[in-house]
């Protein structure tokens, strides 16, 4: 971790610093304004040298500190926080912890990274769901300095001016938002930049992307949501939604003007509500570098953990075609998901002569079962609608409730992305009991921990301990009693979307083409054991998650590169790109990651 690699990483990083920065100084600033940047400022590492050269002298305490002390310094307070914290209600720990891992990134981004990197299975529920969550709710209190940018519809026409207000010359990764539909706590309006700046620090710590690189957005259009229009702590617009043309014109703006300064940024779509998720996908993606998080990359990991589950049955991967799936959320990630599980069942029919389609999903949303049979079939949906003769359950009509369907169809696997918690509830959880699967699997992919359709305890509880568990937002893994344990898995796209970004940037991809995503979700599919299969792991542990971005990103830099898509990337050509082995292309990729290390301040004299 402190090894010499990584020293000699930094004097790079130090020395492509300062052949744009001309002079014996590598930072410009002086004296406060570099201990109140949080980019440059070391707190009490600076060594004596920077002091003395920087104006620095006598605005620390004379001791210098070394970075891995200052680390253990902070890792000591937040342990002590969470010691004297024991027996508070859990939202108001989770917000102290949150607090105090702000105060570092508002100070010192450096360390901040470095704490977040070393223990990211710790810190991610905090910096991610579920406390992002439960920060973007209470956004208005939380408040203290700005992070990213606000566009709102007030800007109309100055947005090309306004991009330019943001102090980074390059922009590599922008996460994007209209906080209109925040995990499953509905319309924030504004107070969703939150899930911009988390989505953005996995990308930091996953991805290694350079933080001074990114941009968290938030393109203000009004809100919906009553509560917010009356409070009068809510820092957004204060006006309903804008609709229609309207509300294109201020995305198109935003994304002209962003692409124009920054053309090779890679833009992710994160949390919009569903019918502004496919429009604007649909609108952008063959333009500009783009992907919307919910829809595509939520699909990915999705396939994965579908495949995964197949394989945990003791299944060939082919198998997939005769599992049944019931999918319980028909917005943009649970059609996202059925879409692409769709197209992986088409690809694999291709390989398999003797095999004929057949539907092999039930969709059900807010009012049941989706049928054709429905008034008002929403056209995305009605590829998944059941209608009525052969190959269809009897006695299950337009509307069925979960349960019935549950209890008729006697599903391989129960997914749910309807943001509803606890639909999963007891009877339904004891109906997949009567599975066909010998190890049927319960995915609870909602978000944050409150919106989860079950929990993990319940899961195990009702369905049995033999199924495969895996959640939107983590929970403990689940004790027996007979010293077994249920393992849970996390289902979340943050096992892909890092890696998507990572890779359409390192290959210079003028577009995020569906193959990209396949090799992403076909990467992540393929990297867990099959031991690890057997014991009910289908997702890796988020403590390897920058070892499987590295993978991942690696996966969609050579799919870009097979598609003729990569431009290439910094010294990089499209041509040297494509010469490169598989092996080859991992590394490109690790070496292009972004490691926290304190950079040298001056020239040596
Ligand atoms: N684990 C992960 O990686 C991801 C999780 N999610 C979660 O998925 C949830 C849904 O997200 P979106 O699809 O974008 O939302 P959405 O608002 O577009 O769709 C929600 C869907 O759930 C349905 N629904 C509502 N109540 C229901 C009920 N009682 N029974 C059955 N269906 C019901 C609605 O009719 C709608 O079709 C959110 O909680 C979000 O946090 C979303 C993306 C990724
Ligand atoms: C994980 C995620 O993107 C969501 O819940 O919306
Ligand atoms: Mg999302």
């Amino acid at each position: 971790m402190w090894g010499l690699a990584r020293v000699a990483w930094n004097l790079r990083q130090a020395r492509r610093f300062s052949s744009v920065i001309s002079g014996p100084y590598i930072v410009q600033k002086r004296g406060t304004d570099i201990l109140h940047d949080p980019w440059f400022n070391k707190d009490t590492a600076f060594p004596l040298t920077e002091r003395d050269r920087l104006g620095l002298r006598g605005l620390l305490p004379p001791r210098v500190i070394s970075f891995e002390r200052q680390y253990d310094r902070f890792m000591d307070s937040y342990r002590s926080l969470e010691n004297n914290t024991r027996n508070e209600h859990p939202n108001v720990v989770s917000l102290a912890k949150w607090r105090i891992l702000n105060r570092l990134h508002d100070r010192n981004e450096t360390l901040y990274y470095r704490v977040l990197i070393d223990n990211i299975k710790d810190f991610a529920p905090v910096i991610y769901t579920p406390t992002v969550g439960l920060v973007c709710q209470n956004y208005g209190g939380l408040f203290r300095r700005p992070r990213g940018m606000y566009f709102s519809a007030k800007d109309k026409g100055e947005m090309k001016s306004m991009i330019y207000n943001w102090p980074s010359k390059q922009v590599d990764l922008i996460v994007l938002t209209d906080g209109s539909r925040i995990l499953g706590l509905g319309d924030l309006g504004v107070q969703g930049i939150g899930i911009p700046i988390g989505k953005l620090d996995m990308y930091v710590a996953a991805a290694g992307i350079n933080p001074q690189r990114i941009l968290p957005v938030m393109l203000d259009v009004g809100t919906n949501n009553p509560k917010l229009l009356e409070d009068n702590l809510y820092l957004g617009l204060r006006q309903p939604r804008l609709e229609g043309d309207e509300y294109l014109s201020i995305v198109d703006e935003f994304m002209e003007a962003a692409f124009s300064r920054w053309p090779k940024a890679v833009v992710q779509f994160e949390d919009f509500q569903m019918k502004w998720a496919f429009e604007t996908l649909q609108r952008y993606r063959k333009r500009f570098c783009m992907f919307n998080d919910d829809v595509q990359g939520t699909a990915g990991v999705a396939l994965a953990g579908l495949l995964g589950a197949v394989r945990a049955q003791g299944r060939p991967l082919d198998d997939f075609l005769h599992q049944k799936i019931v999918v319980v959320g028909a917005g943009s990630a649970g059609l996202g998901v059925l879409s692409t599980a769709k197209h992986a069942v088409l690809r694999m029919l291709r390989n398999c002569k003797n095999v004929t389609a057949h539907n092999q999903f039930w969709l059900l949303d807010k009012n049941g079962l989706v049928t054709k049979d429905r008034a008002d079939l929403d056209p995305a949906a009605a590829p998944f609608a059941r209608g009525s003769g052969p190959g269809e359950v009897e006695g299950l009509s337009e509307g069925a409730s979960l349960l019935e369907v549950v209890k008729k169809v006697k599903p391989h696997v129960l997914l749910g992305l309807s943001g509803v918690g606890g639909i999963f509830d007891e009877q339904v959880l004891k109906a997949m009991r009567e599975s066909d699967s010998p190890r049927p699997a319960i995915f609870a992919m909602s978000n944050p921990t409150m919106n989860a359709e079950c929990t993990a305890a319940d899961a195990f509880k009702y369905a049995g301990e033999n199924i495969v568990f895996a959640s939107g937002s983590p929970f403990d893994d689940v004790e027996f009693g007979n010293g077994q344990v249920g393992h849970v898995n996390q289902a979340n796209n943050m096992y892909l979307f890092p890696g998507i970004g990572l890779g359409a940037l390192l290959s210079g991809a003028r577009i995020i083409s569906d193959g990209m995503l396949q090799a992403a979700a076909g990467c992540l599919a393929s990297y867990i054991t099959d031991d690890e299969i057997e014991r009910g792991i289908i997702f890796p542990s988020i403590s390897s998650i920058r070892h499987i971005t590295t993978h991942v990103g690696a996966a969609v830099v050579q799919a870009a590169v097979a598609e003729e898509l990569a431009e290439g990337h910094g010294d990089m050509s499209s041509k040297e790109l494509a010469d490169l082995s598989k092996e080859e292309t991992v590394d490109y990729v690790a070496k292009n990651m972004w490691y926290p290390v304190y950079s040298p301040l001056v020239h040596e004299k």
